[in-house]
């Protein structure tokens, strides 16, 4: 069992002593059992004892304590695996390229961060209680054969054939429950949908009643298969119950007509058998969460397989530096080829030559859709050409360069994100941020506080704004622009194309934007125009000294 072979890999606790104090603890209930027995035949003959009553005591705080170091051990135990779990997780989540997060698809990612997560948490530490509650039910059985071998063998076959009972209708239950389950993220897939597309739903009403309607109908079906389970579950707890007084009337109704001394100890054999009640509801109630526990556990682990077999399959990207100051960076022949999807073939880009120089300005232009956004994805290093290589200084650049080269590089992508926390950026250069916010006319709106922006609930062109900041702070030898300009005011637009970009060419840096504003192509010292996934020949630029 995957679940049980990880523990053993994981578990930093010693096994011996969880072991030990599971023992404690199933052997101080026994001992609390013989203890209530003893003192009930001494009270039934008119004794009483203090001895007893001293004993019932310690066996008492025994079973607490050791019952409370259990639980304890098991949950810091479950909770730093998981901590260790998800940590591996996002540390191969950052190592990982685009295309691999691709084809596994964020949402799964997500889940397994969040979802599995939280069931290995919830449902974990249950396995270990029902090993120990099982741990009990043996010493109780152990005590009830000692006290009648005839009581013992009939409880212990009517409780085997009602586990079995049980676990066969909880394997139906808890496949319909995965069935639940996946209706329930259809059904929180539609609810992000209506929040996200607020203003597309409050602006048309047909659309609005459609995507309700819908949601009504998932949520419909979440309900009907949710209740269906509950329905089960509820006939599931009353069958335990009825068991647990089945096995009572066994002992006073039955077990007397096939054994002659059993009038001595009918009382402590019931007495035993309602022992047995709590381990049993327990280890009936562990059974399903584990089965959830494994469920997920799989979930987790398949997926950081595949990101672990995608990292053990390229190289160790960040071995070795750049032997020199980047000066020029080349596409030598680049070709991509985006997987088939429905059974088109994927848009191709290639063969790319290009070149581009520190202290240069290079536009590339061309129409939605023309692979502008895959190039630069393939020039920076976050996507790997099938065919083809990129060139730092005159030198291919060999895989195991290939975070040291985009170390040297700051972008603002067309799907940027801005963190708010300004990672990345040294302290020193902190320093210049304030006069960098005034330039953009965001230093009334924004400051920067403790290595933060203290807002980025800002409108698109001002965030973006935040996003050039940062990119600037970090002071790369290379920036690459994706349609920066495109949602700033004309007065930004100015700035950004007659200021910002000819200083950042002054001081050295390789500037490369994605762009449509013609008016500026002057501007450039070489303008690349991408069409079907090719730079259309002849292309280039006036070049600026
Ligand atoms: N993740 C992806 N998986 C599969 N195909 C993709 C993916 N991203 C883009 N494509 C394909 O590549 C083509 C080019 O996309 P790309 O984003 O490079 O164009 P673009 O020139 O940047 O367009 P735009 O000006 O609209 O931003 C798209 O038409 C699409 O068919």
């Amino acid at each position: 069992m995957p679940l049980l072979q990880l523990l053993r890999q994981e578990v930093r606790a010693n096994p011996r002593y969880l072991l030990f104090l599971t023992v404690v603890a199933a052997v101080s209930t026994t001992l609390l059992l013989g203890i209530i027995n003893m003192a009930s035949s001494l009270v039934a003959s008119g004794g009483s004892s203090l001895r007893l009553a001293f004993m019932f005591l310690v066996t008492v705080a025994l079973f607490a304590l050791s019952q409370q170091a259990v639980t304890a051990i098991v949950a810091r135990e479950v909770e730093a695996m998981i901590d260790r779990m998800r940590l591996a997780m996002v540390k191969d989540i950052r190592r990982s390229d685009i295309q691999t997060i691709d084809s596994i698809g964020r949402a799964p990612l997500y889940a397994a961060l969040t979802q599995d997560a939280q069931t290995i948490s919830r449902s974990l530490p249950l396995l270990v209680i029902g090993s120990q509650q099982m741990a009990m039910l043996v010493f109780v059985c152990l005590y009830l054969a000692w006290l009648s071998m005839t009581a013992f063998v009939m409880a212990a076959g009517f409780t085997l054939f009602a586990i079995g009972l049980h676990l066969q209708r909880m394997t139906a239950l808890g496949l319909a429950t995965r069935e639940v389950m996946a209706q329930e993220g259809q059904l929180f897939g539609g609810l992000s949908g209506l929040l996200r597309g607020l203003k597309e739903v409050r602006l048309n009403e047909l659309r609005g009643e459609q995507v309700v309607g819908e949601l009504a109908a998932v949520s419909a079906h979440a309900r009907a298969a949710k209740t269906a389970i509950k329905a089960r579950w509820a006939v599931e707890s009353a069958l335990i119950q009825l068991v647990f007084y089945l096995l009572v009337g066994l002992m006073v109704f039955v077990v007397p007509i096939f054994t002659s001394e059993f009038h001595q100890s009918v009382v402590q054999a019931t007495t035993a058998v309602l022992f047995l009640i709590g381990p049993i509801g327990m280890i009936a109630q562990a059974i399903p969460a584990v089965g959830d526990a494994q469920h997920s556990l799989q979930e987790m682990q398949g997926l950081q397989q595949r990101l672990r077999q995608a990292l053990a399959d390229g190289v160790d990207e960040s071995a070795e530096p750049l032997s020199a100051p980047v000066q020029d960076v080349a596409l030598e022949g680049i070709r991509y080829r985006y997987p088939s999807e429905h059974g088109d073939s994927g848009f191709a880009v290639g063969p790319l030559n290009a070149r581009f120089r520190c202290g240069q300005i290079t536009f590339i232009t061309g129409g939605n859709g023309s692979g502008k956004s895959t190039m630069m994805r393939l020039l920076t290093g976050l996507m790997h050409p099938q065919q083809g290589a990129l060139q730092v200084n005159g030198e291919a650049l060999r895989a195991e360069q290939m975070q040291a080269w985009r170390d040297q590089i700051s972008a603002v992508f067309a799907d940027y994100y801005l963190f708010r926390r300004l990672y990345g950026v040294a302290p020193e250069a902190l320093a210049r941020a304030e006069a960098l916010l005034q330039k953009l006319e965001m230093a009334d709106k924004v400051h920067i506080r403790d290595g933060a922006f203290t807002t980025v609930d800002l409108s698109a062109g001002q965030r973006k704004r935040l996003a050039l900041v940062v990119a600037e702070l970090e002071d790369k030898p290379v920036l690459i622009l994706d349609e920066w300009a495109a949602d700033q005011d004309p007065h930004f637009r100015k700035l950004f194309y007659e200021e910002l970009l000819p200083s950042f060419r002054a001081r050295g840096k390789m500037v490369i934007c994605v762009t449509h504003d013609d008016r500026w192509f002057d501007l450039a010292d070489q303008i690349l125009a991408m069409n079907e996934g090719q730079f259309e020949p002849g292309c280039a630029g006036s070049h600026h000294e």
